[in-house]
């Protein structure tokens, strides 16, 4: 497979092929994508969108000189193999291999970071205006934005800066709109984006467009034409980006690569910031992908030619016993209402959103709306609950803190992927959540350890008049039998699971105070070393009488966790230890002081120093046992 392919090791050879050549080249990178994707998993309909795009920005544009920044990153695979990095992609988000994701530390081309998104915009601004007064005046700086990413807020404050630099800078935002975020779009925005793409109106501008190309012979004519013509026939987006001072064409078809390839060049002509709005189709090329964009979102390995399998029936994920626990309980209660920042599938929530569509909302791309949004239901007697991943949920510290827990509001917040979460890598994992909200007065904050543990800290987390968070990771955990029911559990208090075992010698008394998933992961380890296992439950408040009482009867007491040492719970442990002016024998265990790649999240448990092997080997030497 790959003839093309195989002559491009990057946009100097891109460059070389001649323009009627790009199709069949597009076509080839979309197999190679099907292919190398199903067997290291990735982001699969996004990049199967963005293929055109990505080989006429290259095409066009003089990159890495020209600065290219993908939004999110999910949709740029195509991008990555035009930059040398076909090989690679054997490694896709695999232990040891490339990000899943642009990295400045990867390739020259990656001209910014991503994972996160609706950053695009103020990173391609920021860099525009350094070129400026660098002397760079000529560089262009372009961002590609989803249409789902445009509906953060970041984005939109980006625009709101952009349109004051005019002629200035070299800034082109290209929207690539597929009509979707994970799940099919929602809002204002997305709505108004779909009445303008909708035929016959985008089919008769891109006519209108082509007829202008092939008639008018000056650049800045035609710019300035199509410009005009957008304005006056599709009033809302060229309202909301002329409203910035943005210059906006389109809609244009985005997989027409010869026509893309032209309005690019056409575009190249011109300065200031401006918007060019690109309609493509997610999944893109392989039927599957192209009929469930969502199911193709974000996939494990797959059969390419069955296309993905339905897993098979095991264990809930930590996510399915938050969905199921919010079913359940908003069946006897009128006052629950959820709330996900685009997120309803990998939180859980299909069946709450079809079960009780008037108690659910995705506000989009949009954690700190979300967070103050449910600030608000608050206010009126709602009990509300914000799903929001680990990760994402730094976004709205400040909404966390200003507007739910000063007012000491009762929202539960589901923090879900709370620690290691394997192929997404660095951007993604849940490490900080502890340390950053166990800052906050008053918040509750609970680590269930299994699936039951889960269910029971929802079930309490929601009975309490005041702000909570419930902290779980990605994926499965021990496959324990979970309630059904709303048995509650004492705050702040842990449970033992484990004794020291008759007969450990003085000296060698170690007990483990683990907090989460730390709980079932250590057994082995306690076991192996005849040590103690506490169930610590809670990060905040800390069972003060466990601690001491372990700190007393011990001769090393170990804190694990899956989320980040320093000032993580095992410091919160330490300083309730000092407090009482203990200073026991101590091992901690948690994510160290340095960024964690992407990876199988046992490889990076074991890279973390989590596995069993690892944490009795520490403790032994702590010990200075054989
Ligand atoms: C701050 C933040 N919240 C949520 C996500 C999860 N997320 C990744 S891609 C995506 C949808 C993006 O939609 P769009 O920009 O339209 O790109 P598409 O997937 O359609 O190509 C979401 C919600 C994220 N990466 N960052
Ligand atoms: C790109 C992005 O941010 C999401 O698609 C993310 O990869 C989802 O992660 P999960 O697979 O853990 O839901
Ligand atoms: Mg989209």
């Amino acid at each position: 497979m790959g003839n093309l392919l195989d002559s491009i090791r990057s946009p100097e050879d891109l460059r070389k092929l001649p323009e009627e050549k790009l199709p069949e080249l597009a076509a080839e990178l979309r197999a190679f994508i099907v292919e190398s994707v199903s067997k290291t998993g990735g982001h699969l309909a996004s990049s199967l969108g963005a293929v055109e795009l990505a080989i006429a920005i290259h095409y066009v544009f003089d990159t890495p000189d020209d600065r290219l920044v993908w939004d999110v990153g999910h949709q740029a695979y195509a991008h990555k193999i035009l930059t040398g990095r076909r090989e690679a992609m054997k490694g896709l988000r695999q232990t040891g291999g490339i990000s899943g994701f642009p990295r400045r530390s990867e390739s020259p081309f990656d001209a910014f970071g991503t994972g996160h998104s609706s950053t695009s915009i103020s990173a391609v601004l920021g860099m525009a205006v350094g070129s400026y007064l660098s002397g760079h005046r000529d560089r262009w700086h372009i961002a590609v934005i989803g249409d789902g990413a445009l509906t953060g807020g970041m984005a939109v404050e980006a625009l709101n800066d952009a349109g004051s630099w005019k002629d200035r800078i070299r800034l082109l935002v290209i929207l690539n709109d597929n009509n979707y975020s994970i799940s099919a779009p929602v809002g204002a925005l997305s709505r108004n984006l779909t009445k303008l793409v909708s035929a016959p109106a985008f089919m008769g501008a891109r006519e209108r467009s082509k007829r202008l190309l092939s008639s008018v012979p000056h650049l800045w004519d035609l710019a300035k034409r199509m410009e005009k013509q957008a304005v006056n026939f599709f009033s809302p987006p060229s309202s909301l980006f002329s409203t910035f001072d943005l210059n906006y064409f389109g809609p244009v078809d985005g997989h027409d690569i010869g026509y893309l390839v032209r309005v690019l060049r056409n575009l190249k002509e011109l300065r200031g910031p401006m918007v060019l709005h690109v309609v493509t189709k997610k999944g893109k090329g392989y039927p599957p992908a192209e009929a469930d964009p969502t199911a193709y979102h974000g996939v494990g390995r797959f059969d390419p030619v069955h296309g993905i399998a339905k897993a098979p029936a095991s264990g809930p994920s930590y996510s399915a016993v938050f969905g199921r626990w919010a079913c359940d309980t908003a069946r006897r209660d009128p006052r629950f209402y959820a709330i996900t920042p685009a997120m309803r599938e990998g939180s859980g929530l299909v069946e709450y959103a079809s079960l009780y569509p008037e108690r659910f909302r995705d506000v989009s791309i949009a954690e700190q709306h979300a967070v103050t949004y449910a600030a608000g239901l608050a206010c009126e007697g709602m009990k509300p609950v914000v799903a929001i991943y680990s990760t994402f949920a730094q976004r709205a510290f400040d909404q966390i803190e200003h507007d739910v827990a000063l007012q000491g509001l009762p929202v539960l917040f589901a923090v879900d992927r709370a620690g290691i979460v394997g192929p997404d890598g660095t951007t993604h994992h849940g490490f900080f959540d502890i340390p950053l909200f166990r800052t906050l007065p008053g918040v509750t904050i609970f680590t269930p350890s299994d699936e039951n543990e889960a269910r029971l800290a929802l079930n309490t987390a929601y009975s309490l008049d005041s702000t909570t968070m419930v902290r779980y990771p990605r994926g499965k955990g021990p496959g324990v039998p979970v309630s059904a029911g709303f048995e509650t559990i004492p705050v702040g208090k842990a449970r033992t699971l484990r004794e020291i075992q008759p007969g450990v010698p003085a000296g060698q008394r170690v007990i483990f105070l683990a907090f989460g998933s730390m709980a079932w992961r250590l057994q082995k380890a306690a076991e192996e070393l005849g040590a103690g296992l506490v169930d610590m439950r809670f990060a905040k408040p800390l069972d003060e009488e466990a601690v001491l009482k372990v700190a007393r009867s011990c001769d090393c007491l170990v804190t694990a966790e899956e989320g980040a040492l320093e000032g993580g719970a095992g410091d919160g442990t330490l300083e309730l230890l000092a407090s009482h002016g203990l200073s026991p024998r101590v091992l901690q265990f948690g994510i160290p002081d340095r960024w964690v790649p992407h990876g199988a999240t046992e490889d990076l448990m074991r890279l973390c120093g989590l596995d069993t092997d690892s944490v009795v080997r520490r403790v032994r030497e702590r010990l200075a046992l054989p």
